[in-house]
């Protein structure tokens, strides 16, 4: 079956969940990136991104946070951009671990992969991997220019979260050495790291997100600026990761609940794909234990189960065409 919902319904339903949600009090900011543990717990914004490049957007969606895991997603999509899925599936691997988004057991246990570029381990392979090869700086650039792409403007490191972050990725140091010792990494491990530990520190706002994720939604076009980014072909593969492991063990319990491909990142914010129809996000620093936030993940299941957007169901929902207008 098919059910069309028009902008207006999208608007609604996103305010509906910022009333229903801006009270909730559960969680607590990640706190072993010392910068995370000072932004103000009480910020909490929700934004979506329609195809015709509608960009809706209650609370702080303009309060740049820490992209964090988040950027997994198009680090993952840049690598089989330029190279092919089939090489990322056999460098990397597309399986969830089900463990912590920074364990070593996943490593040791499935030591001839690192399972998936949506947890450390692989998205330190992945930045390996991305051209130029060798060269830091250019790979920089390629990273940026990529989520610049996807969000549809500019975006920036926030300095102080990449200190703090530098300072303090012990964990991070041993993966990027252990998966040397497997021949899972294709760079300088120590520069590899630098450019995932870089990459988590950008700053983007809910607004960002949203239109990230509507751009992988909408096959790799922008809505927004109309710009291709990707290849179509990536954004089915890109949303079966998210969908399998995108808030690392609680994926089964999320995908359960709402049937939304989504990504989380400690800095508190959650991008989801609804393939075909829209990019949705929310942003609230409070965590549960997995690492993923709480309010964030009360608004978009709310947002989902009010829309139909679940990825299973039997009700598709897809964007009403636009009335042509009246002469
Ligand atoms: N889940 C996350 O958002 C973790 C990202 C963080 N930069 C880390 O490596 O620990």
């Amino acid at each position: 079956m098919i059910q069309k919902i028009d902008n207006a319904t999208v608007r609604e339903a996103v305010q509906q969940a910022y009333e229903r949600c801006k009270n909730e009090t559960g969680g607590k900011n990640a706190d072993y990136i010392p910068y995370l543990a000072n932004v103000p717990s009480n910020l909490f914004g929700i934004a979506a991104c329609l195809p015709d490049g509608e960009v809706i957007a209650v609370g702080d969606t303009d309060y740049k946070f820490g992209i964090e895991s988040v950027s997994k997603v198009p680090t993952a999509i840049l690598a089989m951009n330029q190279y092919s899925a089939q090489e990322m599936l056999d460098k990397i691997g597309a399986d969830a671990t089900g463990l912590p988004f920074n364990s070593i057991m996943a490593i040791l246990l499935e030591n001839d992969h690192p399972s998936t570029p949506l947890v450390n381990a692989g998205a330190i392979s992945a930045c390996s991997m991305v051209k130029p090869v060798g060269d830091s700086d250019g790979k920089w650039k390629s990273i940026v220019g990529f989520i610049e792409g996807l969000a549809g403007s500019q975006v920036e490191v926030i300095d102080e979260l990449y200190k703090s972050e530098t300072a303090t990725n012990f964990n991070n140091k041993s993966i990027a050495w252990l998966l040397k010792n497997y021949n899972r990494i294709y760079d300088d491990p120590d520069m590899s790291l630098d450019i995932y530990t870089r990459q988590c520190s950008i700053g983007v706002t809910a607004k960002q997100l949203a239109t990230m994720a509507a751009t992988i939604a909408n096959g790799g076009v922008n809505p927004v600026t109309k710009q291709p980014v990707f290849k179509p072909e990536l954004a089915p593969k890109i949303a079966s990761l998210m969908a399998t492991v995108g808030f690392y063990e609680h994926t089964g319990d999320w995908l359960f609940t709402t049937g939304l491909p989504a990504k989380t990142g400690v800095g508190g914010g959650i991008m989801g794909v609804v393939p075909g129809v829209m990019g949705v996000a929310a942003f609230a620093p409070p965590l549960d234990e997995a690492g993923n936030s709480v309010k964030a993940q009360k608004a978009l299941a709310y947002v989902a189960g009010h829309l139909n957007l679940n990825i299973f169901g039997t009700t598709r929902c897809v964007m009403a065409e636009k009335e042509p207008a009246k002469a």
